[in-house]
């Protein structure tokens, strides 16, 4: 691998002894991973499961193909070994209020949901417009309902939940250098100079990011950067402006290191964050810290809440299809969108000023006098949450996927949606006339097997 010059000479000063075996393992395979969704009441199939990573109770050493079931029906979620750390180190309880400030494509937020079990908030955020839909794919995919996706700036996230969420994970833009390997790409973005420009951009998202943190709450910061600008100086720099914050020590899997203080101004403290290198781990480079945050920084603030927004006759329609497929299932408030139809979080704040791309679970549209469910809606559900589901077959999976029609045989004498399952993971709804079956799986995400 050819790395920059510059890069060389300042890890062989700062690793010394330890330089070759690091410079060596860029010439090593990288290591591919996954992650299994709790969410979803079945595991994989067809999936080896035999080599868990050291790094999540839910991962594994394996490669997902994006074309396979495994992944459209959101049993996984293909990531980094080493990244799936960093949702370990978050670890948020149920019910509580989460924000991934730096979210797309959305790893860390999928694993924080694995946490929450669909209870309590999780704000997760996309500056990037392109990159938020990719968001709002995969938090879907992966069948999350209490998921709040903004497309914002960090600054206006801070304005809209002053002291708010418990636990606040920003995963930093960074100068990439432990991706190297993976992504021989972003070493052509690399200069000497760039590591400082990346800190500088995450010390203006940190000044945000902690305007958002409820005193007794948590504050993760990790990078994939090598730089101990972006990394250590970062969290001596982040102690020094705030001194509320104290550090919490990180769990730390054979292999993992501990922050090097002498990176940094010499705090003892920095030991107590993490260091994931590729010649000590099998997997990627990575550096965390967690931060609790013991008393307020700013002044409280008042959040109004967001109320629900559904027409009488709107309620009606969702009512009928409430009572006739989905039995069991809870009383919810709902925002609507245009005619779209979403699920709202008790704890959601007024979304006036915010660019939403999902105010909750999407939960489907109304057309003229009736109601459409949403594919989201179908990524959510399991054979017993649904009153008319209808098992199908790998050959059918790659049909409905592709857009076609499907036959089914024996169908009961029954006329109207119902739920897709293949392998035990639901896929997507159709709607059954007679023996065929009408494809809703949305158009934009279609693909050929
Ligand atoms: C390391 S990536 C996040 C990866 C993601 N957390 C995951 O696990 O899939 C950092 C993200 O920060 C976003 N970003 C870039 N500049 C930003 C800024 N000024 N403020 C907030 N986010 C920014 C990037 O678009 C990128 O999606």
């Amino acid at each position: 691998m050819n790395l920059p010059e510059a890069f060389i000479n300042k890890y062989q000063k700062l690793l010394g002894d330890e330089f070759d075996e690091f410079l060596a393992s860029f010439n090593n395979p990288v290591n591919h991973g996954f992650r299994v969704n709790p969410l979803k009441n079945q595991l994989p199939t067809d999936l080896d499961l035999t080599h868990p990573t050291p790094f999540s109770k839910w991962g594994y050493y394996g490669n997902v193909k994006g074309k396979s079931l495994n992944h459209q029906s959101g049993a996984v979620y293909s990531q980094e070994p080493s990244a799936m750390m960093v949702g370990e180190v978050a670890a948020p309880k149920p019910g509580q209020t989460v924000l991934d400030l730096c979210a797309a494509p959305g790893g860390k937020t999928t694993h924080l949901a694995s946490f929450m079990q669909q209870e309590g908030l999780l704000v997760t955020n996309e500056i990037m417009g392109k990159r938020a839909k990719v968001l709002v794919e995969n938090v879907e995919r992966f069948g999350i309902k209490n998921a709040l996706i903004l497309n914002e700036t960090p600054e206006s996230i801070a304005t809209s939940f002053p002291n708010f969420f418990d636990v606040v994970l920003v995963d930093a833009p960074c100068s990439g250098e432990g991706m190297f390997r993976k992504d021989p790409d972003a070493i052509s973005y690399w200069s000497e100079e760039y590591p400082i420009k990346c800190a500088d951009r995450q010390r203006t998202i940190l000044k945000e990011a902690v305007k958002a943190i409820k005193p007794g709450g948590n504050l993760v910061y990790s990078t994939c950067t090598f730089a101990p600008e972006e990394d250590e100086q970062m969290i001596a720099w982040l102690l020094e402006t705030y001194p509320q914050f104290e550090v919490v020590s990180i769990d730390k899997p054979a292999g993992v290191e501990d922050g090097r203080p002498e990176w940094a101004n010499g705090n003892e403290e920095l030991k107590k964050t993490a260091r994931l290198f590729p010649h000590k781990v099998a997997g990627e480079g990575h550096f965390i810290a967690k931060l609790h945050l013991t008393e307020a920084i700013f002044p409280n603030k008042e959040v109004k809440k967001q109320r629900d927004s559904l027409t009488k006759e709107q309620r009606g329609y969702l009512n009928d299809f409430i009572s006739e497929y989905l039995p069991g299932c809870p009383q919810s408030d709902f925002i609507t969108f245009g005619d779209q139809v979403y699920v709202l979080n008790s704890e959601t704040p007024d979304l006036n000023h915010l660019k939403v791309k999902r105010p909750g679970l999407q939960f489907g549209v109304f057309k003229k006098n009736r109601f459409e469910p949403s594919y989201a809606l179908a990524l959510t559900l399991n054979k017993e949450s649904f009153s008319h589901c209808i098992e199908i077959d790998k050959e059918q999976w790659a049909k409905i996927v592709h857009g076609d029609t499907i036959k089914v045989e024996n169908a009961e004498k029954y006329k109207g949606w119902v739920l897709l399952v293949c392998e035990n993971q639901s896929v997507s709804f159709g709607k059954l006339v007679g023996e065929t079956v009408k494809n809703y799986f949305p158009k934009g995400l279609r693909f050929a097997i």
